[in-house]
């Protein structure tokens, strides 16, 4: 059967459909995402929800001209369909695919790059501002959801353009769900939006006086309905955003095709910034996403049919999964650990944590910054706060860190989550930038386990200092090894000697130590005596044993899961340059200056050469000195 979808190559072609037409394409539309994200996983839930608030957003506005900046950008599927990307739209978040977030550079229709939440406003407000300083008459339409609407920087944004009045559409797409269940008392606020009881009395009231009255004229009728229609522009006012400037409209059902172009038609024709507030259903259309919209926000390969994970066969834990099960057994113990969460306690494996000790537990919301000066009171008082954040999400909170944590010396322990390579989620994800965002802070400690059992007596080790300190430990399962039940601490900045070599030694940190291990079997098949130290430490290095490595072997080999520049290898050099080590020679492995592209992390530790097979190759290549292909 020849499909509505087939024919619409850009929006332009959307325009000429029937509403019936819209509808059915709406239905197109969901079938492709579900079947493609099952293949390729991806963010599922997010971007059923907006099927047609976005066909009602193309089809009333002219993207590219008009701007849409879509807040994370995770709910931008249907987007990508209908601007030329259908085709392209089955190699999403594949190595050389499409973005699975709104990306500049892929497309005209990509207005703004997001990724991380709450910048949609303030973006959106620039493009106005600049529109009007180049005279220029386009549209401006940020959306943004109810999650990310709790990040400090969207409230920036709400107050900066409520103060210019500038011709701005943002749309709060309200489906009352962050990635768990959202949280807070802008979210409590937007739920009692949701049942006023003022606009939906009016319009019952009205519409039972509709049907009580048969006999009345047509024209009555008209200006009664048109009354009824103009009460959803009056009778909510939606105080909180009118109080900041902006004219509040809704709440409208955005699965409403024709109710939602009749909004953003008239709010093309106000004056000032508007706040459009819709509600949707996440994972609307496919059952298992709507029962189960945490399951399916970011989701991994499954089976459309039963709505079943397709679920990697192994039985190595997760850091993540350590991490949980030991911070519940040690805040067992003790009773001033508190734990936070920006929005993230199923990603962080705080959950369970929350449900044992929920009066120790705190979700702040889409609030990395306000996270660790929470926490940064909380240790002033005596507690002992632990913030479990994403790598690439603790950038936001870079000077909170600083000046609120570590200039106080407080004692706040950062569990950092899905550090180095993340995958599919791309340059906006990855953790690869933390050692060198961190290293330069005084008073902070910063770990790195070499596997899951190392991570458990790192976190003990931790609590056990009574200073900043930060853990990182990347994204997936660990190596499988025993997670022994008795703590061991790590005296501070002290490595650990795996093996011992006369040719050279790998100096490794984090999850690249198991792959330097590797390499040195791949290496002594060559006739090469490699050794291996776990470093431990990123800060303080372990100094001694940097000084006994340079004064026994020429040749160094740093290897990190992070940026090179400012790095590990970076404080080696530093460390080996301070004490006049000029001879040895140092080969620093991590990634290059550039930003790494999304694909599956095997495929690119091999892209940058970091895996053991390349780590002895280079390796090979530096001590003997030939060129490496
Ligand atoms: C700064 C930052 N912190 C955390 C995240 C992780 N994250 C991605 S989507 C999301 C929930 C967003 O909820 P909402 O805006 O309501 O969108 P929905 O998924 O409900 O459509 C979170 C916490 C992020 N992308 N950026
Ligand atoms: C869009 C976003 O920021 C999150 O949904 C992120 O993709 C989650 O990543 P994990 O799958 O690693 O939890
Ligand atoms: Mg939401």
């Amino acid at each position: 059967m020849n499909k509505i979808l087939d024919k619409v190559d850009s929006p332009k072609q959307l325009k000429q459909l029937s509403l019936i037409q819209l509808n059915k394409l709406a239905g197109e539309i969901r079938e492709l995402i579900i079947r493609t994200i099952a293949e390729n996983g991806g963010h599922l839930a997010p971007s059923l929800g907006v099927v047609e608030l976005t066909l009602a957003l193309h089809t009333v506005f002219d993207c590219p001209e008009d701007k849409f900046i879509w807040d994370v950008g995770h709910q931008s599927y249907v987007h990508k369909i209908l601007t030329g990307r259908r085709d392209a739209f089955s190699t999403i978040r594949t190595q050389g695919g499409l973005s699975g977030f709104p990306k500049r550079s892929e497309s005209p229709y990509d207005s703004f790059g997001t990724g991380h939440s709450s910048t949609s406003i303030s973006a959106a407000l620039g493009m106005a501002i600049a529109r009007d300083l180049s005279k220029k008459n386009n549209y401006v339409v940020a959306v943004i959801g109810d999650g990310s609407m709790t990040g400090g920087q969207a409230f920036e944004a709400l107050n900066h353009a409520g103060d210019l009045g500038k011709h701005l559409i943002v749309i709060l797409n309200d489906n009352e769900m962050s990635i768990d269940k959202n949280v807070g008392a802008l979210s409590e606020y937007l739920s009692t939006m949701r049942t006023a009881p003022t606009y939906n009395k009016v319009k019952h009231d009205l519409e039972f006086l509709l049907k009580k009255i048969p006999t009345i004229g047509e024209s009555v009728a008209k200006v009664v309905e048109r009354l009824k229609d103009s009460l959803r522009f009056l009778l909510v006012p939606g105080e909180l955003f009118e109080e900041l400037g902006f004219k509040y409209v809704g709440p409208i059902d955005g699965h409403n095709i024709e109710l939602m172009r009749e909004v953003l038609e008239k709010a093309k024709t106000m004056q000032g910034p508007i706040l459009i507030h819709t509600l949707t259903r996440k994972g609307k259309g496919y059952l298992p996403a709507e029962c189960e919209s945490d399951k399916f926000h970011g989701v991994g390969p499954f089976c459309i049919e039963t709505g079943e994970i397709i679920k990697k066969t192994t039985n190595k834990p997760t850091y993540t999964s350590v991490f949980s099960k030991v911070l519940i057994e040690l805040a067992k113990e003790n009773k001033n650990i508190v734990a936070i969460t920006a929005a993230m306690p199923e990603g962080t494996g705080l959950k369970k944590f929350g449900e044992i000790y929920p009066d120790r537990f705190l979700d702040v919301g889409i609030a990395e910054q306000h996270a660790v000066t929470v926490a940064a009171g909380l240790a002033c008082e005596g507690k002992q706060p632990i913030i479990a954040l994403y790598s690439t999400f603790a950038q936001r909170a870079y000077d909170q860190i600083l000046h609120d944590v570590c200039l106080q010396k407080l004692p706040v322990v950062f569990a950092l989550d899905r550090a180095g390579i993340v995958g599919e989620d791309g340059p906006t994800h990855h953790g690869v930038f933390d050692y060198s965002y961190l290293r330069h802070i005084p008073n902070l400690t910063i770990m790195a386990p070499k596997d899951e059992n190392e991570l458990k007596d790192m976190l003990a080790t931790a609590f056990s200092l009574r200073t900043p300190v930060v853990i990182r430990y990347p994204r997936g399962n660990g190596l499988g090894v025993e997670v022994k039940t008795e703590y061991q601490h790590i005296p501070v900045g002290m490595s650990e000697e795996i093996s011992i070599g006369s040719d050279v030694m790998f100096l490794a940190v984090g999850a690249m130590v198991d792959s330097c291990v590797e390499a040195v079997n791949l290496l002594k098949e060559k006739n090469v005596s490699a050794g291996v130290i776990n470093a431990r430490f990123i800060k303080p290095l372990d100094e001694r044993m940097i000084e006994v490595l340079a004064k026994t072997v020429k040749y160094i080999v740093t290897i990190e899961d992070n940026m090179l520049a400012g790095g590990f290898g970076s404080a080696v050099l530093e460390a080996l340059n301070e004490r006049e080590f000029c001879d040895t020679k140092v080969l620093r492995l991590g990634y290059p200056d550039k930003f790494i592209e999304q694909g599956k992390r095997e495929n690119l530790l091999e892209l940058y050469k970091l895996t053991p097979a390349h780590i002895a190759a280079r390796t090979y290549a530096f001590i003997r000195n030939i060129e490496v292909r």
